[in-house]
């Protein structure tokens, strides 16, 4: 590779991790007082495993002294130490497990907040099981490292600073031959966080793609079942498994060697201490106390070093997921128009609009129109002409290349944004009912919408007579996308909801499909006939439902033409 490239990329990895660090860093003060809480109960443990080693120390010597009466007084001391420590760790537990809900919480509220927020097609850049594995198990690295790996290492120095100061305190020549030990450990662990790092991204992606295959082939366990996909899907899950399996194994097995090492430099101190003490009592010339109290003491030392360095893994993990916290954060959010909007009736002006997705292959072109207050319209074409684009870009999901799109109250126009939408009830195409009770579904399109309103609006709908014969009527328990309800069912509680949203715009994208013709019709005709009836733009094949529309639109090769219904039979029966 150009030096020059290498040496960009290298800067950028470098300002990438300094990024990652001061969103770290950010977080971590939106929870200071708790992380304060957690390194002070912490550093006040470290403190007394300090004391609890000079306390030995005084209790052995005053005992080989036959000092009874100071060896009961350090005796309770040591009791009296024991409890207050048992004491101090519980609250500290108890700070730990609050600290991490909250910090979690907090981080996935702003990450589902930035996912709702972003622009449709940006939305559309990850799949569903890669959002799950960031605000998962991404969020749960950070959140760990936030509430428990610095804190710890806060108090872990602290307890090592002290033990060190008391050996000094006991022998200064013996604490500086174990203070030389230490900078091996952090040469070690800077040695092998660069490649921990990128095979915990492979490990993250790989997880991705395994919880989105398994989501998947869950939710489509129908075309699994009836294709008989039951062992090539499992198969594909028992390799991604073994992918996973694979990564980690690599990873162990570099955590294990780089632990090892930074363990190994450790127990040299251990080694020391033992030699120092061994010569020095063959010698006479110290006590037994003061060996034990230097055992604790460097035992303070090297457990925590141990600690430390199985903890930089989870720091190169946690500065990993952050990077794909913020990826996510990165993407554009939706443009929030600021004007308020009060219509109770709505034409729609298409002026001059261009739309692609790629660059090479326009999807509308030079859409001009315009939908009057009331009127009901068709929209017709061959699959994949742009029907359902074109009503995303009514919805704002989408912004035109070219042009503008405007709806109309009596006096006023309004660019169509995010405000807009509130004015249109949409019925997507397609099966989108939440598992809930049927009133729950109903009360997504009105929260507060009374009984009477839920029976008005279903019984427009065509739904009310099947939700009365249903085992608990509007109560009735219904799962995931509509499961013990028929797909004309499920279609007719959409309509309900879109109803009850009573929105001045009404669209319905193949939202009939599943219904009888007569049906259909006799839904359409109550739409049209209520009280407010919406402007409204239906996308149908059905001749029937065409019929009873005031006009008929259709896109073809992304030009929009208005046709009679004979051209629309023509079309249709073509
Ligand atoms: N997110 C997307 N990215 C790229 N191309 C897309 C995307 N969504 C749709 N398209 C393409 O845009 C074209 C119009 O799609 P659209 O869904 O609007 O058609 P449609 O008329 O509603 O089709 P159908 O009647 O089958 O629902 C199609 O060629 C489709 O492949």
């Amino acid at each position: 590779m150009d030096k020059k490239i290498g040496n960009k990329i290298d800067k950028k990895k470098t300002k990438d991790i300094f990024i990652n660090i001061k969103w770290l860093l950010f977080t971590m003060k939106g929870f200071s007082s708790f992380v304060f809480a957690i390194i002070f109960f912490g550093a006040i443990s470290a403190v007394l495993g300090i004391f609890r080693a000079l306390v030995t120390k005084w209790l052995v010597d005053s005992a080989t002294a036959a000092d009874i009466e100071r060896m009961n007084q350090y005796l309770l001391l040591l009791g009296g130490i024991i409890l207050f420590d048992i004491a101090v760790r519980a609250i500290h537990t108890i700070l730990l497990e609050k600290g991490e809900i909250k910090i979690s919480n907090n981080i996935q509220n702003k990450l589902y907040a930035k996912i709702i927020k972003t622009k449709w097609m940006q939305f559309l850049k990850y799949h569903s099981g890669d959002y799950l594995t960031r605000m998962t198990s991404d969020v749960e690295e950070i959140t760990d490292v936030i509430i428990s790996t610095i804190p710890n290492i806060i108090t872990l120095s602290i307890l090592v600073f002290g033990s060190f100061i008391s050996i000094f305190y006991i022998d200064p020549k013996l604490a500086i031959v174990i203070i030389t030990v230490i900078p091996l450990a952090a040469l070690f662990i800077r040695v092998f966080s660069k490649r921990l790092k990128k095979l915990y991204m492979e490990s993250q992606l790989v997880e991705s793609r395994y919880r989105s295959f398994i989501n998947e082939s869950i939710q489509n366990m129908l075309v699994v079942k009836t294709f008989c996909l039951e062992k090539m899907n499992f198969g594909k899950a028992k390799a991604m498994q073994q992918e996973k399996v694979d990564l980690v194994a690599s990873r162990t097995k570099l955590t294990v060697i780089s632990t090892s090492l930074v363990t190994m430099s450790s127990w040299m101190g251990f080694f020391l201490v033992f030699l120092w003490g061994s010569v020095k009592i063959a010698e006479g010339t110290t006590t037994f106390g003061t060996l034990m109290a230097l055992i604790q003491l460097i035992g303070n030392i090297q457990g925590p070093l141990i600690t430390v360095a199985a903890s930089i893994p989870m720091i190169v993990y946690a500065l990993a997921s952050v990077e794909r916290i913020r990826e996510i954060e990165g993407l554009e959010s939706e443009f929030e128009a600021d004007f308020s909007l009060d219509m109770t009736s709505a034409g729609i002006k298409y002026d001059q609009v261009d739309f692609y997705y790629n660059k090479d292959n326009y999807v509308l072109k030079n859409i001009t129109t315009e939908i009057k207050p009331g009127e009901t319209v068709a929209l017709i074409g061959s699959s994949g002409e742009g029907k359902t684009t074109f009503i995303h870009l009514l919805m704002s999901l989408l912004n035109p290349v070219k042009g503008d799109i405007r709806i109309v109250d009596r006096e006023k126009e309004y660019e169509v944004s995010t405000k807009s939408r509130g004015f249109i009830s949409y019925v997507p195409q397609g099966n989108n009912i939440f598992s809930g009770t049927i009133a729950d579904n109903l009360r997504l399109g009105k929260e507060n919408a009374t009984e009477e309103e839920l029976k008005i609006a279903t019984k427009a709908a065509s739904a009310w007579e099947f939700i009365l014969e249903a085992e608990n009527g509007i109560n009735t328990h219904i799962g995931e996308r509509g499961i013990g309800l028929s797909e004309g069912q499920t279609q007719r509680i959409a309509i309900a909801r879109a109803l009850l949203h009573k929105a001045p715009i009404l669209i319905l994208d193949e939202a009939t499909s599943a219904l009888d013709s007569k049906t259909e019709v006799e839904v359409l005709k109550t739409i049209q006939s209520l009280e407010e009836s919406p402007t409204c733009i239906i996308i149908t094949h059905r001749l029937s439902a065409l019929k009873i529309c005031d006009r008929i639109l259709k896109i073809e090769d992304g030009y929009l033409s208005e046709i009679s219904y004979e051209e629309a039979i023509d079309f249709e029966n073509a």
